[in-house]
């Protein structure tokens, strides 16, 4: 059975592409079937798998607005099993063009229905806002994995999020739960990484991930070579731990 998790934060620069890129490609690595679904109108997860936007024919917008079917859509990537769903800039128009749209929640949920039996995990990269595709991605989820940077202010928005999250389980989607809470970003040098972490701990208790990201100059470099972090750098502490955290996902099965 396929497990769909949204990765989703409205703050900006939390780690939420990093972690679906290489999340993906980690989960793909231990030999699972994965689809990664970018609806982000920056198009970073599209990019960092090596896909040239201007190359793409159909990406998610004209999945979730002009009824284009998913399969038309999804392209594989240089990892084997691992398969993406590109965005492209055009999705930007997709906020305002669902406003008046009939069951406009549940377009994401429709079309991912049409492909699911075929992977193991879908990971949705969610937009750094609460709005229509953040909703969607949230509609069509299982689950909801929360990246949040180790750093000032660490919670700060949570509450939105979570807000949002009761909203989407009220309304649309009852069975939503919070996959986890992973956090990004560390800098073991200084003590307010681990204020952050007490603090994170503290607030949502069991639900934060053992592992925990570092900072690694090399998953930020990954990205412009179009490459996931343990294919670009292998040996590097972020494919070690992208990885570990892809076992610890699989553990929870
Ligand atoms: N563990 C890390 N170590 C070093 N750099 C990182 C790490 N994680 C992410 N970055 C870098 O931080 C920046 C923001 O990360 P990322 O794009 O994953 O965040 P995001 O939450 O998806 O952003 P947005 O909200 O804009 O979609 C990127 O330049 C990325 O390469």
């Amino acid at each position: 059975m396929s497990k769909i998790i949204a990765i989703a934060n409205q703050k900006g620069g939390v780690g939420k592409t990093t972690t679906s890129v290489n999340l993906g490609a980690c989960l793909a690595t231990l030999g699972k079937r994965v689809l990664l679904i970018d609806i982000d109108p920056q198009g970073n997860t599209t990019s960092g798998v090596g896909i040239n936007k201007a190359d793409v024919e159909n990406c998610i917008y004209d999945v979730i607005i002009n009824d284009v079917g998913p399969r038309e859509a999804i392209q594989s990537t240089a990892i084997e099993r691992l398969d993406i769903l590109p965005a492209t800039i055009q999705l930007a128009g997709a906020e305002v063009e669902l406003v008046p749209a009939i069951s406009r929640e549940l377009r994401l949920k429709n079309a991912i229905a049409q492909v699911k039996q075929s992977y193991d995990y879908i990971l949705i990269d969610c937009p750094p806002s609460l709005g229509i595709l953040t909703i969607n991605s949230l509609t069509a989820a299982d689950s909801v994995l929360i990246p949040i940077q180790c750093e000032y202010y660490a919670l700060e928005g949570l509450s939105q999020l979570l807000n949002t999250v009761r909203l989407v389980q009220k309304h649309l989607n009852t069975d939503l739960q919070i996959e986890g809470v992973l956090l990004t970003m560390l800098d073991a040098r200084t003590n307010l990484g681990l204020q952050v972490i007490e603090e994170v701990k503290k607030y949502f208790q069991d639900k934060v991930y053992r592992t925990i990201i570092p900072r690694n100059v090399r998953l930020s470099e990954a990205p412009s070579h179009g490459k996931a972090i343990i294919t670009y750098d292998p040996r590097s502490k972020g494919a070690e731990v992208y990885l570990e955290l892809a076992k610890e996902v699989v553990s929870y099965e």
